[in-house]
């Protein structure tokens, strides 16, 4: 048989080449190394408590640095190790004690350490490792071991220490600033927060994790809730380096083992602001400082700690595995950021308006990502509009909302002339936030620059087609020329751009993808992926406007007459179209074309004129 002749073979391992890739490709900061010492300082303290039978009263873990030197030393009081634990478990590259006390199920639940792979990471900032070691079980015994890279090394005998383990790095050149005491006491600060052992920086006489946190206080059921908000706040504020919390929100998921806090930042957002940040710890242990997919992507504004044991991480440490306990972790702190917000709306009013005052549209967004956040926010949010920030329900008009899709062009002129805010439907969130909110709360929708919109402004009439040609040839620019009649009297035409068709132009390029959130864009997305984009301007002639009627009049008469009243009504249509998209020029623009309007009535003859001012009060006129 083929099996006899086969020879089982060791594959060879070249230690050297793992490195290199740990170093380059595994772990995206000489941080993480430093981790790992600390990591396996508190997982022989744990063992220790385990198995010995007088572990220390006060264990401790003291990380000290000297930038001089190039070195970090990392003691705890751990178990310490014998020169045969040495062998197998610190030297051999995948193989840890660690693990098989954590699968014997003691102290499961806090020991860190299980890939056997961690003190490997020290090479990849030291250039020597020292280790100096007493073991609990020979406390009369001290090894010292060396290697400058975790592939070849020397154990030899040593003084007896105090049982324990000191760690000492000499530190390659290009490292040397991770032995800056202050340094270190600000990265462990956050990588070590919720590790039960208290760890020193140097002399210093606080740890730099003295604070457990708020959901792990055991006396935390019976205090205040004003006094627990206050201590909550106060973690918060530890954990979040860019903004100043406003409220933290407690996270409990016992199913998911999922504990932790998150909060609202008080720096302002825009709706397309991700200032997400989540920090994952998993047995105390901060593994991901930048975990903000677990985080509702509609939540810009929020950050938060959370700590769970199911969380799986990668092997870098730096990364959680996206399996099942991901994605109910990713629920339950999506489901913690909705009821938390519903409470804090009930509870504390004044955090919830300045949530609002600084997140406002963001939270137009959010409100569209759920229908609980969508009625706990559809009476709160305002809306930018023509008449500046409006509620919903204040943007009502005779059971209409009016709103345009442009960028405040020939929308806001209107409707400043006849007194109505228009919505900003090209700003984030607002035209799938109005949809929802007429569905709900009743009332019709007028969405300005689109066909249906257009029908419900502008009444359309007709002309014999002579005089349509007529029109079209002296006043359009390209535009489909409509007769309509039209609110105000005074506005002689009004060219309309297919806000549809920009809309799905503007949302359907990349740069979309870029400033809103996936979760407002697929919403408008649905609804742009119906309009045909080919559909043109259109020019509305307002038949109920003397200077129009004039000029109709006139034109039936002798058409070379009328033509340079046209020509100057072209000119304001031309004009009203270049202004219109900056701000503030309403008041301006109406004063213009009501003298527009009235020169060109001047213009046409006297009696045309007078004619044309006793029509004013009549019907429309007929060729
Ligand atoms: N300070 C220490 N005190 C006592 N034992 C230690 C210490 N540091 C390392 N060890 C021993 O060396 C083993 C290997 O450590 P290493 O960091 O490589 O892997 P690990 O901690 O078991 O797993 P991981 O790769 O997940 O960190 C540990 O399991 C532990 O038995």
């Amino acid at each position: 048989m083929e099996g006899d002749h086969a020879q089982l073979r060791t594959a060879g391992v070249d230690l050297g080449g793992l490195m290199t890739v740990l170093g380059q490709h595994l772990y995206s900061t000489p941080l993480v190394a430093l981790r790992e010492l600390v990591q396996n300082a508190h997982d022989s303290i744990v063992r220790r408590r385990l198995e010995d039978p007088q572990p220390p009263v006060a264990p401790r873990i003291v990380v000290s640095g000297d930038i001089g030197a190039r070195t970090v030393r990392v003691t705890d009081t751990g178990t310490g190790l014998t020169d045969a634990e040495i062998h197998q478990y610190l030297a051999t590259v995948g193989v840890g004690y660690t693990r098989g006390l954590r699968q014997a199920g003691a102290g499961s639940d806090e020991l860190i350490g299980m890939f056997g792979l961690g003190f490997l990471s020290a090479f990849v900032i030291a250039e020597r490792v020292t280790v100096h070691t007493t073991s609990y079980q020979q406390p009369g015994r001290g090894w010292r071991y060396q290697s400058s890279n975790g592939e070849q090394y020397s154990l030899s005998p040593a003084p007896a220490r105090e049982v324990g383990t000191v760690v000492e790095l000499l530190l390659r050149p290009e490292h040397a600033r991770l032995a800056g005491e202050d340094y270190l006491a600000r990265v462990l600060g956050r990588y070590c927060a919720l590790l039960r052992v208290p760890i020193f920086i140097g002399a210093a006489a606080e740890p730099v994790n003295p604070e457990p946190p708020p959901w792990r206080d055991p006396d935390a059921g019976n205090e205040h809730p004003v006094q627990a908000r206050k201590r909550q706040l106060r973690f918060a504020s530890r954990f979040e380096s860019q903004f100043e919390p406003i409220c933290a929100l407690p996270v409990s998921a016992p199913e998911h083992d999922l504990k932790g806090l998150l909060w609202v930042q008080d720096g302002g957002t825009y709706g397309n602001s991700d200032n997400r940040n989540l920090s994952v710890f998993v047995r105390g242990m901060l593994l991901d400082d930048d975990a903000r997919e677990l985080l509702p992507s509609w939540a810009g504004f929020a950050g938060g700690v959370i700590e769970s044991s199911r969380l799986m991480p990668t092997a870098s440490r730096e990364d959680l595995q996206r399996n099942d306990a991901y994605r109910s972790a990713q629920h339950a702190i999506s489901e913690a950021l909705i009821v938390g917000l519903a409470a804090l709306a009930r509870e504390q009013p004044e955090a919830w308006r300045r949530i609002l005052a600084r997140h406002n549209e963001a939270l137009l967004g959010a409100a569209l990502g759920d229908a609980r956040l969508f009625e706990l926010l559809a009476g709160e949010v305002r809306i930018p509009s023509s008449h500046g920030e409006l509620r919903a329900g204040a943007l009502r008009r005779d059971g209409a909302i009016h709103v345009g899709l442009g960028g405040g062009g020939f929308e806001d002129m209107l409707f400043r002339m006849l007194g109505v805010p228009v919505a900003r439907g090209d700003r984030y969130a607002v035209l799938p936030f109005l949809r929802q909110w007429v569905q709900r709360h009743g009332g019709r929708l007028i969405e300005i620059g689109t066909e249906q919109g257009n029908r419900q402004l502008f009444t359309e009439q007709s002309l014999p087609q002579a005089e349509l040609d007529w029109l079209r040839e002296v006043l359009a620019d390209g535009e489909k020329l409509v007769p309509a009649r039209f609110a105000p009297a005074e506005l002689p035409l009004m060219a309309v751009p297919d806000r549809e068709a920009e809309l799905k132009r503007r949302l359907e390029s990349d740069e979309a993808d870029k400033r809103i959130s996936m979760t407002a864009l697929r919403l408008v997305r649905g609804f742009t992926a119906g309009i045909d984009g080919s559909a043109q301007a259109r020019l509305y002639v307002n038949l109920d406007n003397p200077a129009i009627q004039a000029l109709l009049d006139t034109a039936r008469r002798d058409p070379a007459a009328a033509a340079p009243a046209a020509r100057l009504l072209k000119a304001i249509k031309q004009l009203m179209d270049s202004h219109s998209e900056a701000d503030g020029q309403g008041p301006r623009l109406n004063g213009a074309l009501a003298a527009i309007g009235d020169s060109a009535l001047r213009l046409l003859p006297p009696q045309a004129a007078s004619i044309a001012a006793t029509q004013a009060q009549d019907e429309q006129p007929t060729a």
